[in-house]
């Protein structure tokens, strides 16, 4: 039988509904949640994300406030701004787009944002607390896969997760959190020999690289969760996630379609967690 498709635009709806009346009554207590997003130059990708995070914001009642900076600007400029709106009471959340110009160390940025405003998750002191399993700022691409895992009551506990990718955003944190919900975790990356012979062990696979076709039906196991993370843009202008899903489909038993998979939940989770920054203010 064919894999159930996951369609985060689905499960997103019906979050984004319910974080819309936690809005109403927080304004009925006086707190308006707000969102900034600071974006760093021109990059035509960032940008289309950062207008998308922006009108799901404000759709739900979140008051987003966007800064845009020019690609000269300096780290010095970038590193006052994050410290204004540390300190301004109407902002609970802070976001600076990735990645920045070359000139600018994003480490030294992100760890300028007060770990309470971190809705990304990126800060070292959310990170820490990730992997001691104690309550923080969880990365929203992360969250919205568990979230969408958990929507479908699939198990985890005891399952075999396995994450191919290692970044600070997506990969690293992915894996922790599954670890946390007691599945047992393996990480591949670029260095790691024969691929599939990992992949195909894995009861949940979730594929955060970025090359498109890299899981094709010989990396899944027969009945597996296939989570694709993956956006490329092909030469023809569409997007690709990681996974050959039209292939991966007839194998899986679910799979997350690129787009309106795992993408529309990552935007859902920032609003979740400025929400929440906003409640603890
Ligand atoms: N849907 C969503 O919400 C989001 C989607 N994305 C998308 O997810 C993808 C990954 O993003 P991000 O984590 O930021 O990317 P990075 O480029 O930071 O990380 C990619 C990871 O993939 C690994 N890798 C590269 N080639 C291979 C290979 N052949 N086999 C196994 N592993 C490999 C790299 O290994 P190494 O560490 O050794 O270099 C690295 O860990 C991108 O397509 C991005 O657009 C990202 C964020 C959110
Ligand atoms: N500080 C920071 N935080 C981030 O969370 C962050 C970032 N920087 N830099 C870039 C990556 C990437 N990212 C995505 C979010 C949503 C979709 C998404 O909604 N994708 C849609 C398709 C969008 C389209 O059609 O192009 C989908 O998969 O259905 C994709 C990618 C967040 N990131």
């Amino acid at each position: 039988m064919p894999a159930e498709v996951i369609y985060g635009t689905e499960i997103a709806t019906k979050l984004r509904n319910e974080l819309r009346k936690e809005i109403m009554s927080l304004q009925k207590k006086g707190i308006q949640p707000g969102l900034a997003v600071i974006i760093v130059g021109d990059d035509p990708a960032s940008k289309v994300y950062v207008r998308e995070k922006k009108r799901a914001s404000e759709a739900i009642g979140i008051h987003s406030k966007v800064i845009e900076l020019n690609e000269a600007t300096s780290q010095q400029e970038l590193l006052d701004k994050v410290l204004e709106l540390n300190n301004d009471s109407s902002i609970h959340g802070i976001l600076v787009q990735l990645p920045l110009p070359k000139h600018i160390d994003a480490k030294i940025i992100i760890e300028s944002i007060t770990p309470n405003k971190d809705v990304d998750g990126f800060h070292p002191i959310n990170v820490g607390r990730l992997i001691t399993n104690q309550e923080c700022f969880v990365p929203c691409t992360p969250l919205g896969i568990l979230y969408m895992i958990k929507d479908k009551n699939i198990p985890i506990e005891g399952k075999h997760v396995v994450v191919v990718g290692r970044s600070n955003i997506v990969g690293k944190p992915v894996g922790h959190l599954f670890l946390n919900e007691n599945a047992t975790v393996t990480y591949c990356h670029s260095a790691t020999e024969d691929l599939y012979n990992h992949t195909k062990k894995a009861d949940i696979l979730i594929s955060a690289v970025g090359k498109p076709n890299l899981i094709n039906e010989q990396g899944v196991k027969d009945g597996a969760v296939v989570i694709d993370v993956g956006n490329s843009v092909l030469s023809s202008g569409k997007l690709s996630g990681d996974v050959n899903f039209d292939v991966v489909k007839e194998k899986a038993s679910y799979i997350t379609p690129v787009p309106k998979g795992v993408g529309p939940m990552t935007i859902t989770m920032l609003l979740n967690n400025t929400i929440i920054a906003a409640k603890q203010s």
